[in-house]
């Protein structure tokens, strides 16, 4: 019997299979840790969810603390979505400047694309030829100069009926819920503007429109699972009552602006020019299209762009108005300053136009102040990237979700003097300003995306504020102290008071 061990023809092989794979593993692991050493920095994540659960119910407030451990370039995973965190002026600049064209997408998101009729809007639609010709339609006929100042009477009769309606309560010595005041001046102004409608007219269901629009605001500012889990994720939308609710808000709002344009088109052949609001506007260029129209416009287009005026132009300026009264009323002497300054230049006019606002500078400053303390848009409108780039010696991949925290920006040590307290003064001689060139200042965010209705906004919220500062003194109700005015945020799409703002007025004589 031979007594050698036979060893099988295949084992060589089998081995030198086996090495070459471990060390192929080897050098692709190598490769991988890499290119991962590569990707932003940022918290460990959980199996599915990845960083969902970190986002708490103010994720501007829980990404600042993030960024504070991870820096101002940090990497999440939500969901199955890679996520980009910027936190500091260099790094907004970066992607809102430097990138601009790589970060100058938005994702797409269920809610934004039902309500959107599938992306034919400007604000929500991802970077592309439709976006650009959308936007030119935004800058040129619906937010130019010639067409804000076309709707000033509009502004200015609005407050002054607002101011009519504070006046009642102040004879009475009643409170008034200066939240719901500046959310339905922004309503009927921009319901004006872009309907020629005032609720207050009939006819248009207002309760109901008001109703549907904010019920929109908060499903757009909810959380959908198919954002996140697009596997899954409609399924879990449809057991929740997400996907429902979502397509009976479409379906009521869709009936509405229908309601709308065929109120337009019946009334077409009896309006003037100079009276024309934004849906006539959109029918005329509608009807003078041509074949050869680099867009074609259609009613859903008309719907979707009228969806945006509605959605950017509405909750921003209430928010604003809100919390420049919030933070007078718990800071007195800025209050003071104001009305001073505002009553001195006014005098015994009686009413302020527009005209009077470039006085104003100290409630200019004011106005600044609190869009740095309190932007509206915490993280802009959410970005995506288009293709690759790197940002601080990390790696970003297409299809990234990008959130510029401007919030924290806003508050960061870094840029700012004290960026905890309300003082309008740090903008005395300085040159910064929101048009979108600063890049630790970025209400109205920046580059190819930045806000083109901001001339509009600003406009809104500085007469509003005027009025309301020269016609009354405010305090706080019930004997409450400053210091315990309630400055919690709301959660949500646009950064709001989470308690009504309630003060009392007093006629000024
Ligand atoms: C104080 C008031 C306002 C504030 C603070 C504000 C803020 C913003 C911000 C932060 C963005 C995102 C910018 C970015 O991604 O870089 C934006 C976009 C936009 N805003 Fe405003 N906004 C205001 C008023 C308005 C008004 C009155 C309108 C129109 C009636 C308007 C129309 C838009 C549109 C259409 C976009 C999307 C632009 C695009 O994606 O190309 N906004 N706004």
């Amino acid at each position: 019997m031979n007594s050698e061990v036979q060893i099988p023809v295949w084992l060589p092989f089998l081995l030198l299979f086996s090495s070459l794979f471990f060390l192929m593993k080897k050098k692709i692991g190598a490769k991988r840790r890499t290119r991962s050493n590569q990707l932003p920095p940022g918290p460990p994540k959980l199996p599915i969810i990845g960083n969902l659960h970190q986002l708490g119910s103010l994720p501007h407030r829980s990404l600042q603390q993030l960024s504070k451990k991870y820096g101002p370039v940090m990497l999440l995973q939500l969901g199955s979505v890679p996520t980009l965190v910027v936190s500091s002026a260099k790094t907004a600049q970066q992607v809102l400047k430097t990138y601009d064209l790589e970060c100058c997408s938005r994702p797409l998101l269920a809610a934004t694309g039902r309500l959107s009729y599938s992306y034919l809007d400007v604000a929500f639609t991802p970077y592309g030829k439709h976006w650009k010709e959308m936007r030119k339609i935004c800058l040129l006929e619906l937010l130019s100069v010639k067409r804000v100042q076309s709707f000033r009477f509009i502004r200015e009769e609005e407050v002054a009926l607002m101011i009519d309606s504070i006046s009642q309560s102040s004879s009475s010595g009643n409170p008034v819920n200066l939240s719901y005041k500046s959310m339905s001046l922004n309503m009927e102004v921009i319901c004006r503007v872009a309907f020629g409608k005032s609720f207050r007219d009939g006819g248009l269901d207002v309760r109901k429109f008001q109703g549907l629009v904010q019920e929109a605001f908060s499903i757009m500012g909810s959380f959908s699972a198919s954002d996140f889990f697009p596997r899954v994720g409609r399924f879990i939308d449809r057991i929740t009552g997400m996907h429902g609710r979502l397509q009976r808000i479409f379906h009521d709002l869709d009936l509405f602006y229908q309601e709308v344009i065929d109120d337009h088109l019946r009334s077409e052949r009896h309006k003037q020019e100079e009276d024309d609001d934004i849906i006539d506007v959109l029918l005329k260029i509608k009807k003078n299209q041509t074949d050869s129209s680099a867009l074609q416009i259609t009613h859903d287009h008309i719907k979707a762009i009228t969806m945006n005026i509605f959605f950017a132009g509405v909750e921003t300026g209430a928010a604003v108005v809100e919390w420049v009264m919030a933070e007078l009323a718990r800071n007195p002497r800025v209050m003071k300053k104001a009305q001073e300054e505002i009553r001195n230049h006014i005098g015994e006019k009686g009413k302020i136009s527009e005209s009077d606002i470039d006085q104003l500078q100290y409630l200019k400053l004011v106005v600044k102040e609190a869009l740095r303390f309190h932007p509206p848009g915490a993280f802009l409108i959410p970005r995506e990237s288009r293709s690759q780039f790197t940002i601080n010696g990390y790696n970003v991949y297409p299809k990234t979700l990008i959130y510029v925290n401007v919030w924290a920006i806003g508050r960061d040590p870094e840029s700012w003097e004290n960026p905890g307290q309300f003082y309008p003064e740090r903008f005395i001689d300085s040159p910064l300003d929101y048009k979108g060139h600063h890049f630790e200042f970025l209400p109205f965010g920046a580059g190819r995306r930045g806000c083109p209705g901001m001339n509009m906004g600003l406009l809104m919220v500085e007469l509003a504020l005027a009025n309301l500062l020269y016609h009354f003194d405010w305090k706080l109700p019930n004997g409450l102290k400053e210091e315990d005015l309630n400055m919690e945020e709301a959660a949500g799409l646009s950064n709001h008071v989470k308690q009504a703002l309630v003060l009392v007025p007093t006629k000024h004589q």
